[in-house]
């Protein structure tokens, strides 16, 4: 479980986390949401340990993420890609294996083990220069498990990735949380929370505006859905919190439906409702 008490973070007249609360549940998926400079990254920075916050406290089941046994359970996914371009795959997991200090064994197993989930062994022995953006996000992953964590920070781990790649990344998040993993998102695409998070709070200028799941969000924040009808009457849109009792009264009185469109609210509604921003990769 990981627990986060009022943290906060300054950067000289700029308050970039303003008194943060969360708690995320074992082996769930918490989404971070916010526009670009909300606060996710110094958000995760002091969660994982990076940085300190200025007010505030950051438990990783009871204990400080800068604890030198908790650091050993911390898995961290960068949003810049931390690997060697020159090196083969191999030779930088056994590079960020021997930082973790693993004995040989567990070594060859974990590099093997970590190939294998991201879907890159055929490639292992490829320089990284080689690999599109997609693979390097996905070595990038792989380093990142070598120590086995329990705790998974990724900041916005599918930035600049092909759809191919982004799939089998979704996969591997959700096989991670099938091993028990608890694991804290960060991104810019909407249906990646939608698809993948149990929970999900959205930040803007460094304060927590909203948290829960998506439905909760959508219900608290959403709004109405929209409706459109285009009969013999003309075009006739309207906004309501009941969209098919509504609809059905309004058909009643017409002959010819040409078209007919209903949108519910969803996480974007609920974003822009808070944020009143549109996303931006
Ligand atoms: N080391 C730093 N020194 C000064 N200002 C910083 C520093 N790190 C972050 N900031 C500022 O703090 C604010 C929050 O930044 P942060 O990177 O946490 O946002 P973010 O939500 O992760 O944004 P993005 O989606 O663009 O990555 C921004 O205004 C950023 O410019």
């Amino acid at each position: 479980m990981i627990e986060v008490r009022g943290i906060s973070k300054r950067y000289g007249d700029l308050q970039a986390v303003d008194n943060l609360s969360i708690t995320i549940e074992k082996g769930h998926i918490f989404g971070l949401l916010g526009p670009n400079g909300a606060g996710k990254s110094t958000t995760i920075s002091m969660m994982c340990g990076l940085i300190s916050p200025d007010m505030g406290t950051v438990q990783l089941n009871g204990e400080k993420p800068t604890d030198k046994a908790t650091k050993h359970k911390i898995g961290l996914i960068p949003q810049s890609i931390a690997l060697y371009e020159e090196l083969s795959a191999l030779d930088n997991l056994s590079f960020f294996a021997d930082l973790y200090g693993l004995s040989a064994k567990t070594k060859i197993e974990r590099m093997e083990w970590s190939l294998q989930f991201v879907g890159l062994q055929d490639r292992a022995k490829d320089t990284v220069s080689e690999y599109s953006g997609g693979m390097k996000r996905r070595l990038n992953l792989a380093a990142s498990l070598l120590h086995d964590p329990d705790f998974i920070f990724m900041d916005e781990p599918t930035a600049g990735v092909d759809p191919q790649s982004r799939n089998k990344l979704f996969e591997s998040v959700l096989e991670l949380k099938d091993l028990g993993k608890t694991i804290i998102y960060t991104t810019h695409y909407m249906e990646e929370a939608e698809k993948l998070c149990d929970r999900v709070g959205v930040v803007d200028k460094g304060q927590l505006l909203a948290l829960g799941t998506v439905d909760e969000l959508i219900e608290q924040h959403g709004g109405h859905s929209s409706v459109n009808i285009r009969s013999e009457h003309g075009d006739e849109s309207f906004m309501t919190a009941n969209p098919v009792n509504d609809l059905m009264e309004r058909l009643k009185g017409m002959n010819t439906v040409e078209n007919l469109s209903l949108r519910r609210p969803n996480l974007e509604t609920v974003f822009l409702n808070l944020t009143g921003k549109q996303l931006r990769d």
